[in-house]
């Protein structure tokens, strides 16, 4: 990167990073101290590119700490399409909603979690968000005022990108069946290994040093994603229309 005089760098981390909170909505100071091999990865990625930009001054970067990303473009043109059954939450609901998946399949991982319903709470952030979060970064990068502390350990700072409000397993479940008009049902299996009770990012930092505010809402990002969903049930394998009306597959 130094060679081709690339020197600011934003990094996709992940709310993953925390492990278990104490505090929650969690700020960027809770310790880093991920549970799962995923988390640590991340962990890892953002100590080398702290310890590059201490080690080469010349070197800026951002870690984005995301919290859930979900929904779709609002047009429809563009999702998530995982390969074979989902394993994120909404992906999943998705696919059962528009009879790619049996409903026979959705188990909701614990009941018992210290949440308001007993399942667990994540914090939802449209894509949209999300990638207003990058576009912001970069801007912040050009003017470097957010590296004006940062002093002897170079310029690196790591940011929160989410709504700073969590809804559980359920409530997700109840805001896409408002937004699909599909009837769940579930049943509530054991906990899935790694999963913690809450992740609810505190995104005072990322608003007062980026300017960043997530304006989408739950409704907005359900609604997207079934868009996209129910207009590419298969995804981005859908038969290709030609010019004459017939599939190319
Ligand atoms: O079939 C399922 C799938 C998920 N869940 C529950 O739904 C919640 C959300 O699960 P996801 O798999 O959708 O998301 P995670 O919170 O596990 O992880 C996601 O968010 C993390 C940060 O919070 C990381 O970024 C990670 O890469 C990303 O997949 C969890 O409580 C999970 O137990 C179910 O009950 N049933």
């Amino acid at each position: 990167m130094l060679k081709f005089k690339c020197l600011n760098l934003v990094y996709s981390s992940s709310a993953t990073v925390y492990g278990t909170p104490e505090t929650i909505p969690i700020p960027e100071t809770s310790p880093v101290q991920p549970e799962s091999v995923y988390g640590r990865s991340k962990g890892m990625c953002e100590d080398i590119i702290k310890d590059t930009c201490h080690a080469e001054r010349s070197f800026n970067a951002v870690g984005l700490r995301y919290f859930n990303p979900a929904g779709a473009h609002p047009s429809g043109t563009m999702g998530e399409d995982p390969r074979g059954k989902p394993g994120n939450l909404l992906p999943l609901l998705a696919a059962i909603a528009v009879g790619r998946y049996s409903q026979d399949g959705l188990k909701v991982f614990g009941d018992d979690y210290p949440t308001h319903d007993g399942t667990c709470v994540r914090d939802y952030l449209h894509v949209m968000d999300l990638a207003k979060g990058h576009v912001l970064s970069l801007d912040a990068l050009e003017k470097a005022e957010i590296f004006k502390n940062c002093g002897k350990t170079g310029n690196y700072r790591a940011f929160n990108l989410g709504h700073g409000k969590g809804q559980s397993v359920l409530d997700m479940i109840e805001a896409m069946r408002k937004a699909s008009g599909y009837d769940y049902q579930y049943s509530i299996v054991g906990r899935r290994m790694g999963d913690v009770p809450d992740l609810t990012a505190d995104p005072t930092l990322a608003e007062r040093e980026l300017g960043f505010i997530a304006t989408e809402d739950l409704e907005s990002m359900c609604r997207d994603l079934w868009r996209w969903q129910s207009s590419h049930p298969n995804g981005y394998d859908e038969p290709t229309p030609t010019t004459n009306g017939e599939s190319s597959q």
